[in-house]
């Protein structure tokens, strides 16, 4: 009996730890379980703090987010903090690999800025409260016209009370080796606010998350925080001129950091 006890306990967990299949699903299990749970702590002190929804809410996410790496052995290196010194608005524009972004938008966020996102985020449970109260813009990514009068008002909204915005410009997440094209959502946002553009790159985390492989070890991430892009004066009529400004700026980027792509079936394409 106490023999089949050992085995159960000890030899049982061994096995399943050294398998990496079993380690992928236990790790994204409780980032999933354990941001859900930090959900649950957040928006009882988002309401005491702010009443309701509210981009100082934005402060308390962070700073509860920042200690998870630790626990899925992530690292985050970041350059250019520098280029995050700029006064009133500003849109921030980052490739986007996984939800596991998070972590590293929570290493560098700057006070009074939250994200466009998804609409469908909004049902994420109790994260998806907590995106709420921090005052996280929500879109219709299927119906553009909805879309783009969301970020009208939100480009409004950052002028009026100074905040700032970060896009994911690739509108999904995307594991590919190389940026997708860009959407223009960010751009026009950006040019209808007036307000210059910060690109940071993440580097690749093929070196240690590979959902194809189901695989999840821990390892190192760099966010380049590159030098901004101004829009003042800049019209509707410059936004695709932008867009491919910073797409060239931010794949070389992510292709210096993270070594060329994969070979791709049929390979990277441009807009
Ligand atoms: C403890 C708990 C912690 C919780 C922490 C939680 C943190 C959570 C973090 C959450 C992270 C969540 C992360 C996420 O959820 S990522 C997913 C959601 N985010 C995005 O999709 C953002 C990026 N997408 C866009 O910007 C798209 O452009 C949209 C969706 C707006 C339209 O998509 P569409 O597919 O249609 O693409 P298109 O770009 O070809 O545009 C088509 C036409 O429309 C024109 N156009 C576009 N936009 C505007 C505009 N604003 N004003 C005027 N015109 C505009 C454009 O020029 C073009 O016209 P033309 O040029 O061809 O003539
Ligand atoms: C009742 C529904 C329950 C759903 C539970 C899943 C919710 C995930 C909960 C915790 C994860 C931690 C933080 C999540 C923030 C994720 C933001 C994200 O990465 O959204 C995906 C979106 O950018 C692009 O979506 P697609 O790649 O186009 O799809």
């Amino acid at each position: 009996m106490d023999a089949l006890w050992m085995v159960l306990l000890l030899v049982v967990p061994a096995l399943l730890l050294t398998s990496s299949t079993f380690v992928f699903y236990f790790k994204k299990c409780f980032y999933v379980g354990y941001m859900m749970i930090l959900g649950i702590v957040a928006m009882p002190l988002c309401i005491l703090k702010s009443g309701g929804r509210d981009i100082e809410n934005m402060r308390i996410i962070r700073n509860l987010v920042r200690h998870v790496k630790y626990f899925l052995g992530l690292r985050f290196e970041v350059s250019g903090w520098e280029h995050l010194q700029t006064e009133g608005p500003y849109v921030i524009i980052s490739n986007h690999q996984s939800s596991l972004d998070v972590l590293g938008m929570m290493e560098v966020l700057p006070d009074r800025c939250s994200m466009i996102a998804k609409k469908e985020l909004i049902y994420a449970g109790t994260v998806g409260m907590v995106c709420w109260l921090g005052g996280i813009v929500f879109i219709n990514r299927k119906k553009t016209s909805d879309a783009k009068s969301v970020m009208a008002d939100a480009a409004k909204t950052m002028q009026d009370e100074k905040i700032r915005l970060w896009v994911f410009p690739e509108g999904t997440r995307n594991q590919k080796g190389d940026l997708l094209p860009f959407k223009k959502g960010a751009f026009h946002l950006a040019v209808q606010a007036q307000a210059p553009i910060i690109p940071i790159v993440f580097s690749s985390y093929r070196s240690f998350y590979l959902t194809k492989e189901k695989e999840f070890k821990s390892g190192s991430i760099t966010l380049k925080i590159l030098p901004k892009i101004e829009t003042k004066g800049l019209t509707t009529d410059d936004v695709a001129t932008l867009t491919d400004q910073a797409y060239d700026i931010m794949r070389s980027a992510f292709l210096e950091m993270s070594g060329p792509a994969p070979l791709l079936s049929n390979g990277p394409s441009k807009h």
